[in-house]
């Protein structure tokens, strides 16, 4: 297999002239809605992908792109051989997504049933153009380069699975998070009716599901009302990824449409799996719907169920102020879910105005001695009485590492397991009023399960609606990507993407100076630690590498690094 799959420029310059020369108008046209009956099967035209910027193409050989690629987003040697850039004019780059026509030739295409749809039919522009592209950074200057883009996603007019040929699963990975029921749904009843699907399987308690369990067969009714549920109707667990026993077991059975819904490592897994697919040249799609409480995807804007938490989280922060307020020197302690990223702890403590303290793991914070966390307790109890913190469970490992014997636990996918940092800080605090000989209560609240568990709020669940819908169209027009959301627009993601690197809250950002002002909260940070925040937002934004042609490519991704999706206004 070739080590690069670039599309060769004559490709694309070919694309380039049909656009010009108006031929895709035409063809818009001709398959407009004219109720007709359906087109044959079509051969592809000898481009994979129609797409009219130039195609950069990158191989083992093309180092210094792939040293800058690497540099900006962490992207493997290995990966490097499945990264699809095309430039465009004023430093246009399209990280683009892979396609069946790569790796299997001569598919047939048939024109998108929603064309006949009575529910569509007066879409006044449904179909998406093939050239549609989702800016990353969306903030520039009068002459920044444009930068990196991500393919739009929706409709596409050819799609390149015949009407009775699908054969889809959906399988959901990782933690609970409120939505995942909802997206099944959606999966499955946009399938049917967008698509007339009706073979369509659930793989069972996560990815070992794949070789250890029998496949559960889904219709539109037996998903009905699964959305007002929590948790997953098809179980779930962490560990358990086989790559040649699932890829074994989807070449058996026949499936060729894999939506996989999970977090960091699910998409990992999700890539690798396509990685097999695409070795044994299976004509399978692979949709990855990104989905985590803890909001840390790379790329997207938000993680679907991340609203839902946050409100969730909004009543135990409630509790919380309610027990302090009600209690001489009373302090309410909430630990909300964040292992690497404190961004409920965050949003759900910038809602609140309750709060006095957050804490994230993001910040490191310190507990003894001028400016740290105990006397800034004390001061707050004696100017207020009461006073609300909030911990992300991920926040201050370090200390409690140092005062409890380590243990370098993990778990079945192999994160790290945690220690209790609400149970740790409680006692550190009780400790403390004990030798102040100052009376105080302490309330202690872990609603984090609770809060993982409930089912979707309204605009999560019209937010799992899109996202499933997306990750439908992309998968019958014969991509393999992650789905999300990307400066409002949905678009498809490479994988090596949304894996390589983590969303974390930026201390350095305006988002942590306006929670930093709204709970008055010392910042806890040494002069080391800014140095060491600044010194990975210079990172982030170092001026691109000095080399010619390439020159282009590494600065759009330089730019793109630096971008804030989370939060940052
Ligand atoms: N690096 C990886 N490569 C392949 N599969 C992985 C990788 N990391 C995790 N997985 C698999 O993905 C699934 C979910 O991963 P986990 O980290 O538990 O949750 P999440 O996907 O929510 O981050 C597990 O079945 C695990 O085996
Ligand atoms: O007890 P579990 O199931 O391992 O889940 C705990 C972890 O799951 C999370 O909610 C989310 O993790 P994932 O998104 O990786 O599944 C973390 O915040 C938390 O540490
Ligand atoms: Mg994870």
């Amino acid at each position: 297999m070739a080590s690069h799959i670039i599309l060769p420029p004559e490709d694309a310059d070919e694309n380039h002239h049909r656009e010009e020369d108006g031929e895709e108008e035409e063809e818009r046209e001709e398959l407009g809605h004219d109720g007709g009956e359906r087109a044959p099967p079509e051969q592809p035209p000898k481009a994979a992908l129609p797409f009219s910027a130039t195609c950069v193409r990158i191989s083992r050989d093309s180092y210094p792109n792939l040293r800058a690629l690497r540099n900006a987003s962490s992207v493997s040697l290995a990966d490097a051989a499945y990264v699809k850039i095309s430039e465009g004019d004023f430093g246009y780059v399209l990280d683009d997504v892979p396609h069946l026509t790569d790796y299997v030739p001569d598919i047939p295409t048939y024109p998108n049933p929603l064309q006949d749809h009575p529910a569509y039919s007066t879409v006044k522009q449904y179909f998406v153009n093939e050239d549609d592209t989702v800016p990353q950074k969306v903030v520039v200057q009068k002459n920044s380069r444009r930068g990196v883009h991500f393919r739009r996603a929706g409709p596409r007019q050819r799609i390149y699975f015949g009407p009775d040929e699908v054969k889809a699963c959906i399988v959901t990975c990782g933690g609970l998070c409120p939505g995942l029921n909802t997206v099944i749904r959606e999966l499955v009843c946009g399938l049917s009716h967008m698509y007339n699907v009706n073979s369509i399987f659930g793989i069972q308690n996560g990815y070992k599901g794949f070789y250890s369990s029998n496949y559960l067969p889904l219709t539109p009714k037996s998903v009905n009302d699964i959305h007002k549920r929590g948790g997953t109707i098809l179980g779930t667990s962490r560990g358990g990824h086989d790559t040649k026993k699932i890829v074994d077991n989807i070449q058996d059975r026949g499936i060729n449409q894999v939506y996989i819904i999970g977090g960091d490592g699910t998409q990992k897994g999700a890539y690798d799996i396509f990685k097999e697919i695409r070795k044994r040249s299976l004509k399978v799609s692979v949709a990855g719907v990104p989905k985590t409480i803890d909001n840390d995807i790379a790329i997207i804007d938000k993680s679907f169920g991340f609203d839902t938490a946050v409100e969730e989280a909004q009543r135990a922060i409630d509790s919380a102020h309610v027990e302090a307020c009600s209690a001489e020197n009373g302090i309410g302690l909430v630990k909300l879910m964040g292992r690497y990223s404190g961004f409920i702890a965050m949003c759900a403590t910038l809602a609140s105005r309750d709060v006095d303290c957050c804490l994230i793991p993001e910040s490191p914070f310190y507990m003894d001695g001028e400016g740290g966390l105990l006397e800034y307790i004390e001061r707050r109890l004696k100017e207020n009485k009461h006073m609300v913190i909030v911990v992300a469970e991920g926040a201050g490992q370090d200390l409690i590492a140092k005062s409890i014997a380590k243990s370098d636990q993990q778990d079945a996918s192999g994160n790290k397991l945690l220690l209790d940092i609400g149970l740790w800080l409680t006692h550190k605090i009780k400790d403390y009023f004990k030798t102040k000989k100052m009376e105080m209560t302490i309330k202690y609240i872990d609603p984090t399960y609770m809060i993982r568990a409930i089912p979707s709020n309204a605009s999560d669940n019209v937010y799992c609606t899109l996202l499933a819908h997306s990750a439908i169209h992309g998968a019958m027009a014969g991509y393999s990507f992650t789905v999300g959301m990307v400066n409002g627009r949905h678009t498809y993601i490479p994988f090596y993407r949304v894996t390589s690197t983590r969303n974390k809250v930026k201390i350095t950002d305006r988002m942590w100076a306006r929670l930093l002002s709204s709970t008055n909260q010392p910042s806890f940070l040494s002069q080391k630690d800014i140095d060491e925040a600044m010194e990975d937002d210079r990172l982030a934004n170092r001026p691109p590498l000095p080399m010619g042609a390439n020159h282009r490519v590494a600065s759009s991704f330089e730019q793109s690094s630096s971008t804030s999706s989370n939060g940052e206004i």
